[in-house]
């Protein structure tokens, strides 16, 4: 499949909201390369990331956003612009420093497209027990009999693994996840969620998405990390298709305002106790969502932070 992509420039600050604004558009993937991010790994490696001393010079301040669609003819571009346009405005308008916001388009082919990610994309240490591992890595490491390893390559879907949101997800399912639970992951991405949770010894998964490509990924990410037997991926709008069940751990890495709209229902899909982690939270969202737990049936357990983002902890009231 060839992509198009569209590259902007603008701040650190701004370019999660761009992210944001062109996955709004239908972008089918979104990848920031952030200056400040790769000053902040070199001086304090976290994950065991490589930062590639090269990128500096094509990139002497702020942020690239790419944004990548699927090809359908030559005026995609066209067609995209006046709603790109109007998500700049908006950005412009919030008083956000986001810098020239300036784009341009460029056809690229998915193959080659992997091919840049390949180059950039290694194993992550998520802790002393877990290690996410792109699948051509795999021979080169060797871990002991009893680290889970998480085989998940980069493609279209989103989760593998190095956002921060991903990272505080699989963090605190290690610490939540008990034996036999059943998990509901919504917004799968990759599986990469549900994949970890078999691996940390769930009895069943339901992993769910709406994105019909996010599916397609998890299911060959669960094979490919044999989990079968116990995960099921579906592609729903948020719970729609979701069974009902009394879930003893829920994933949840959504965007606000989706979080906001499981809410008011998620206690039903819980078991007694059940806990539920809410990630892709951004630090000055988390009272929003605190706040609303009350009201949800949900009391909270913790917060745990990295850089800008939070994973909320909470459980089903008694
Ligand atoms: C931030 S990604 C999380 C991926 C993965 N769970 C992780 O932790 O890395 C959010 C995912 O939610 C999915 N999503 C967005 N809107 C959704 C909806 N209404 N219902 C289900 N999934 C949705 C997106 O397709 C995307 O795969």
């Amino acid at each position: 499949m060839d992509l198009w992509r569209v590259s902007l420039s603008t701040t650190s600050e701004a370019a999660d909201a761009v992210s944001v604004a062109l996955e709004d558009i239908g972008a089918l993937a979104v990848e920031i390369e952030d200056r400040a991010d790769w000053v902040r790994k070199l001086q304090a490696p976290q994950f065991g990331e490589w930062v590639w001393e090269k990128d500096f010079a094509r990139l002497t301040e702020g942020a690239f956003v790419h944004g990548y669609f699927e090809y359908l003819g030559t005026s995609l571009p066209n067609e995209l612009q006046p709603r790109l346009q109007a998500r700049l405005e908006q950005i412009r308008a919030s008083g956000l420093e986001a810098g020239s916001l300036q784009y341009e388009w460029e056809k690229v082919e998915s193959e080659s497209y992997l091919d840049v990610w390949k180059a950039d994309y290694h194993a992550v240490s998520v802790s002393d027990q877990m290690t996410i591992v792109p699948s051509w890595e795999k021979e080169q490491h060797t871990f002991g009999s009893d680290h889970i390893v998480l085989v998940i390559d980069p493609g279209v879907a989103f989760g593998t693994g190095t956002h921060q949101t991903t990272l505080l997800c699989l963090r605190a399912l290690i610490t939540q996840l008990q034996s036999q639970m059943d998990v509901l992951d919504i917004g799968t991405g990759t599986g990469i969620l549900a994949i970890a949770a078999a691996k940390l010894g769930a009895r069943h998964v339901v992993a769910a998405d709406l994105d019909e490509v996010a599916v397609r990924v998890a299911r060959d990410n669960v094979l490919t990390n044999d989990v079968l037997d116990r995960v099921q991926v579906i592609r729903s709008d948020l719970l729609q298709e979701v069974p009902e069940h009394g879930y003893h751990l829920i994933t949840a890495n959504l965007l606000v305002n989706l979080v906001q709209r499981i809410l008011p229902v998620l206690y039903r899909y819980l078991a007694q106790n059940g806990v539920v982690l809410f990630s892709g939270i951004v630090k000055s969202q988390v009272e929003q969502i605190t706040e609303a737990l009350e009201n949800a049936k949900l009391e909270l357990l913790y917060v745990e932070y990295l850089d800008d983002w939070a994973v909320v902890c909470c459980r089903k009231k008694g």
